[in-house]
């Protein structure tokens, strides 16, 4: 009855005894549905624990998120394996983090990645010429495609050449027993001997990028700018001023694979719904395809800029409401303040050390922001007044929010547009079978999600 928690409305009448019903909730896979509903009845704030909250309001989300003295808690250690390996997401301290990521925030910046050779390139060769040559082949044999199964390679074939630099990058669309071994490995990850070959694959990954990054290909001159070619030789730099040689080799590694798995399974499952969702809409389809095909190509290019495909309102509302309702990384994503206690929602004062946590599945279904929470509606954000929009805006949280907000949210958008750009320029996409898509319940997806299949037909 004494305990600065007791006045917060309990999600259920044992979460102040214990953490047993968000256990069992997780244990079903359904922690982010339990949530929901109990915030329904509830509020913005309930108990789930003896220590620990959830919060779904945008005035929780901007003090626990936006306030660098709330930090990580030891669950991402567990989550992303982090005890062994210091990459950023595990770093929990406020310091550590914020040099980890200043080393690599100018080149992950929204201009600077739209202005960059190297994306010119590789959306040029990995999306427009391999990754069509494949949608053109379905078509012609009219196949059945896995399409989680069949964007993996594609998004890690793009990434990977801005993480490592173009001449060291996958090349999964061609290379599958590559890409598969990789597969087999990331489905094993919780095993010591498969981590070990992630591991291993990465720092191989590191050591190519190095070699091939001389200074004529690292350094490209592009309109009187100089533009780094890879992630991989940005960070080494800057990691070489402050730790050893052997320590920077690890840190590289286990940074890089995990950009690499960062970006290949949530992009790729944003596909998989992109295209569901489109071939259960087929009037989208045709609306879109009528935008893309409007828009003009630069002379002597031969892909629209980053710029100019960014500008599209049917593309942009098509991508942003797929990621409020299928958001590929939903949370929750937890917070703790290390020795202060704080106050939020309206005067409940949190002791130190309590858990606190947002999920982007419970924000994005604010029916009074979004209206038919559950439904897919591209026109809530065509439709949307500025001011409505810059409302639905601060609901959004597919990428996080703050100091550790997702680091790979340009481009991933970039990758999402031009892929959808090349598939549904020419093709038009059909279910064959929907059964297996399930809505993601959960923090970390299988390499395999959802299951989808699709036929790409030819548009005549
Ligand atoms: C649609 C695609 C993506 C989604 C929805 C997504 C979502 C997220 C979210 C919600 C977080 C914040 C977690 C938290 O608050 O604790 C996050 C963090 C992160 N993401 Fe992404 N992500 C995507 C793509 C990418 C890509 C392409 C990369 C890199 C190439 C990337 C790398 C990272 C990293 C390194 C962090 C940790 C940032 C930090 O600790 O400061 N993500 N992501």
């Amino acid at each position: 009855y004494f305990h600065p928690l007791s006045n917060v409305p309990n999600a259920h009448f044992t979460t102040p005894l214990s953490r047993a019903w968000l256990l069992v909730q997780k244990y079903r896979g359904c922690e982010n549905h339990a949530r929901h509903a109990a915030h329904k009845r509830l509020g913005p704030i309930i108990r789930l624990g003896p220590h620990e909250l959830s919060i779904n309001s945008i005035e929780g989300v901007q003090t626990v998120y936006n306030n660098s003295s709330f930090e990580r808690t030891e669950w991402f250690l567990n989550a992303f394996r982090g005890r062994e390996a210091p990459f950023m997401v595990c770093m929990l301290r406020t310091k550590e983090h914020g040099s980890r990521k200043r080393m690599m925030a100018s080149i992950y910046m929204k201009t600077y990645i739209q202005n960059s050779p190297v994306i010119k390139s590789l959306v040029i060769d990995v999306f427009q010429k391999s990754f069509r040559n494949e949608l053109a082949k379905w078509a012609v044999d009219a196949l059945t495609v896995d399409v989680m199964q069949a964007f993996q390679p594609c998004v890690t074939d793009f990434t990977t050449g801005w993480l490592f630099g173009i001449k060291a990058r996958t090349d999964w669309l061609h290379n599958k027993s590559e890409a598969n071994t990789f597969y087999r490995n990331f489905e094993r990850s919780g095993a010591d001997d498969a981590q070990q070959n992630l591991r291993q694959w990465s720092n191989e990954m590191c050591q190519k990028s190095l070699k091939t990054a001389d200074a004529k290909n690292d350094i490209c001159q592009d309109g009187g700018a100089t533009h780094k070619a890879s992630v991989c030789s940005e960070l080494h730099t800057h990691l070489r001023k402050t730790e050893n040689p052997e320590a920077t080799a690890t840190f590289l590694k286990d940074e890089m694979l995990d950009h690499v798995i960062a970006n290949q399974i949530a992009t790729a499952i944003v596909l998989t719904y992109v295209t569901y969702s489109l071939s259960l809409n087929p009037l989208w389809q045709t609306k879109l395809r009528s935008e893309l095909n409007n828009l003009s190509t630069p002379q002597n290019e031969k892909f629209p800029s980053p710029r100019d495909l960014d500008s599209l309102p049917i593309l942009d509302a098509i991508i942003t409401e797929t990621l409020r309702l299928y958001s590929p990384n939903p949370g929750p994503w937890p917070r703790h303040h290390p020795t202060s206690s704080c106050q939020i929602n309206g005067g409940y004062t949190i002791p130190a050390r309590t858990t606190i946590s947002a999920s982007s599945y419970t924000l994005h279904r604010n029916d009074s922001v979004f209206p038919d929470p559950e439904e897919w509606k591209p026109e809530r954000w065509l439709e949307a007044s500025t001011e409505q929009r810059a409302g639905m805006m601060k609901w959004f949280w597919a990428f996080g929010s703050g100091t550790r907000m997702c680091i790979g949210s340009n481009l991933a958008l970039l990758s999402l547009k031009a892929v959808v750009k090349v598939i549904y320029s020419e093709f038009e996409t059909e279910i064959v079978d929907g059964s297996g898509m399930e809505q993601m319940d959960s923090v970390i997806a299988g390499p395999v999600g959802d299951k989808l299949l699709l036929k790409f037909v030819k548009v005549k």
